[in-house]
């Protein structure tokens, strides 16, 4: 007899909000208990920023940045226990966290040949995850997936936001942190095409006084939930 894990029906959930809000913990960490795949949407964006460093095209010319948005290829590896990220052919998991490749992904992400291209890919992703998928990012329960089953909006206040991060970073300034995080939101929700939002039906869930244990707990619970009532 097959377990219920097998025999459920796969499951689409959209995890979004701002930086540093916890959505790559708590969708890996969800995906991994519930036997689903895992997309980090935001590491897409940033392997297409380190294509357009790396290939020297201007990131402040968006039709510099549009011409090229076809040229590399874009391959995600969806395992939450091991994901993964290359361009063409080459292992970006490193290069693609560098301070410069986080500074210019706002302004290569709101270019909207840029956004085009990525969705598509992130659509057939979601549609091949045969057993499901938690799909995490800015625009996911709003644009890219808006019949997603679940939608998660995480926040948390910029303060626990900037000391997560910088806690992370060894011992960064706290104050240089939260003016990084703040200064991305800002570009990410206020640019035109797709921008950083929460869905209508999504549920918000405030993570600043939740450990990452009660969030995960938490969202696990919302989508068996959304399970049980189909
Ligand atoms: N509820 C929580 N309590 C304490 N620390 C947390 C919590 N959630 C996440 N963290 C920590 O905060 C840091 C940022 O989390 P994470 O990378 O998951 O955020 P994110 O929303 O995906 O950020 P970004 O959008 O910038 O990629 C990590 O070090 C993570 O372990
Ligand atoms: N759905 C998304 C996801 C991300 N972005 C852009 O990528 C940047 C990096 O995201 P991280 O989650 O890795 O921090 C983010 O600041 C956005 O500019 C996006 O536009 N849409």
């Amino acid at each position: 007899m097959e377990s219920a894990a097998r025999t459920a029906p796969a499951v689409i959930v959209a995890i979004d909000g701002p930086s540093g809000t916890g959505k790559s913990s708590t969708s890996k960490a969800v995906a991994a208990q519930l036997g689903l795949s895992y997309l980090d949407t935001g590491a897409q964006y940033r392997a297409i920023t380190w294509w357009m460093v790396t290939n020297e095209i201007d990131v402040d010319d968006p039709a510099a940045i549009a011409a090229a948005a076809s040229k590399p290829e874009i391959v995600s590896g969806t395992d939450p226990l091991d994901p993964t990220i290359h361009v063409d052919g080459t292992d970006v998991a490193g290069p693609i966290r560098t301070q410069e490749v986080t500074s210019k992904v706002s302004a290569v992400s709101a270019v909207p040949e840029v956004r085009t291209r990525i969705t598509e890919l992130q659509r057939s992703i979601a549609a091949s995850a045969e057993r499901g998928i938690v799909v995490e990012g800015r625009d996911i329960g709003t644009t890219v997936l808006p019949d997603a089953d679940l939608k998660i909006f995480l926040t948390a206040s910029p303060e626990a936001r900037a000391a997560r991060r910088s806690g992370e970073l060894k011992g960064a300034d706290v104050n240089a942190t939260r003016e990084a995080l703040l200064k991305r939101d800002a570009a990410d929700s206020g640019r035109k095409t797709s921008p950083l939002a929460k869905a209508d039906d999504a549920v918000e869930v405030d993570t600043t006084e939740l450990t990452l244990t009660q969030v995960i707990e938490c969202v696990v619970t919302l989508v068996e939930e959304k399970r049980a009532a189909r």
